[in-house]
């Protein structure tokens, strides 16, 4: 991080969805989540026919949404025994060579939707070093869908799909892993299609309002494998991280971790907390398309990992968006009275590829 220069605080710098911004962090130390901050909330209901019910959990989400931006979800329906299958999967992959790993780069394929980056490749946050992490991308095959509707947008036509991917890399593959990244990609776009009525309730909307926007979502997911770092002896000696800070790209992210933990969160005040894993919960974090809709309402929160464990972690984080031919249109309803649109309308296309650009031009700075 940047020297400190205000009693009390640190500055980090971050591309956000406005541009790059300067965040003032306090120095106080790292520490545990409180239930107020992070809470568990039992989603159950969000399939519930009687929407008293699914208002009662929506009631909940809008809490977390407003405060820090993340929660828990329990009783999500996903089953532990996918998620746990796509856990191992994902492993047999990671504990193979590099040069076997490498033969899937992820810069080999046509808009870097899905394969390996390796270790030590991309650096989110300028100030906290080179992230460690290892990756491999997947993409959604909408014919696979359940929910949403199994053709392609035409903007979506020419993507490779994952048997083309499958064919192209498999060298590099192990056994069923398309298979099970296909099925983890289904089941979360399940809970994801519900818990865009829930975010829809909670914003006072109509439930199928975001309906027009997520009907051909675009959606990826990433098998994050984190080696062990160590914990460097000030903070500010630190010169790689497992991932570095950043807030997520789009409507929201569904993220499932093994029973490591290293995920932290700052709060609206700038504290940096810990996310813990908690067996038999995901965690559901606002995304930059949430804060630029509800005007700020909800933010889009800053987190990273540092795996100080001595112990591999995995996490596979379900990002959930918009069709990229959508429009990222601040709420009516989430503008007080005597305030203004932060935000003026703007492509989703043309707001990832600008996103993409401030990331980079933090990438290039000294
Ligand atoms: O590994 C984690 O817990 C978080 C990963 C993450 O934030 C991401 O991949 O965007
Ligand atoms: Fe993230």
């Amino acid at each position: 991080m940047a020297d400190t220069d205000t009693p009390g605080t640190t500055e980090l710098r971050l591309g956000t969805g406005s541009g790059i911004v300067t965040r003032r962090i306090l120095n106080t130390p790292l520490r545990d989540a409180l239930p107020s901050e992070i809470p568990i909330i039992d989603v159950a209901d969000v399939y519930s026919e009687d929407v008293t019910k699914r208002k009662a959990v929506a009631e909940q989400v809008r809490a977390a949404a407003m405060n820090t931006g993340f929660f828990y979800a329990k009783n999500h329906g996903v089953s532990e025994d996918m998620i746990a299958h796509t856990y191992s999967t994902m492993l047999d992959f990671f504990h193979q060579d590099l040069d076997t790993k490498i033969k899937a780069d992820s810069a080999n394929t046509p808009d870097h939707m899905y394969g390996y980056r390796p270790p030590r490749s991309q650096i989110l946050s300028r100030d906290e070093g080179v992230d460690v992490r290892e990756a491999f991308f997947w993409h959604y095959d909408p014919p696979r869908d359940g929910e949403s509707e199994r053709t392609y947008p035409e903007y979506m036509k020419g993507r490779m799909t994952s048997d083309q991917f499958e064919d192209k890399f498999k060298e590099a593959l192990v056994p069923g892993l398309r298979a099970a990244l296909n099925d983890y990609s289904m089941h979360f776009t399940k809970l994801a299609h519900a818990l865009t009525r829930t975010f829809a309730l909670s914003l006072d909307l109509e439930e199928d309002y975001f309906h027009t926007a997520i009907r051909h979502p675009e959606v990826s997911l990433t098998a994050n494998y984190y080696p062990p770092i160590a914990k460097p002896p000030t903070p500010s000696a630190a010169s790689e991280v497992s991932i570095g800070s950043h807030t997520d790209f789009q409507f929201f992210t569904i993220l499932s971790q093994d029973d490591v933990g290293g995920l932290q969160v700052i709060t609206r005040e700038g504290q940096w907390i810990r996310a813990p894993p908690i067996p038999g919960t995901v965690v559901v974090n606002n995304g930059d398309y949430m804060q630029r809709i509800t005007n700020d309402k909800y933010i889009s929160s800053v987190h990273r990992v540092h795996n100080w464990s001595g112990k591999e972690r995995m996490s596979i984080p379900f990002f959930w968006g918009y069709a990229l031919s959508e429009k990222l249109v601040v709420l009516e309803n989430c503008v007080g009275e005597g305030e203004e649109k932060k935000y003026a309308d703007i492509g989703c296309q043309e707001w990832v590829e600008w996103r993409m650009k401030d990331m980079m031009a933090l990438n290039a700075e000294a």
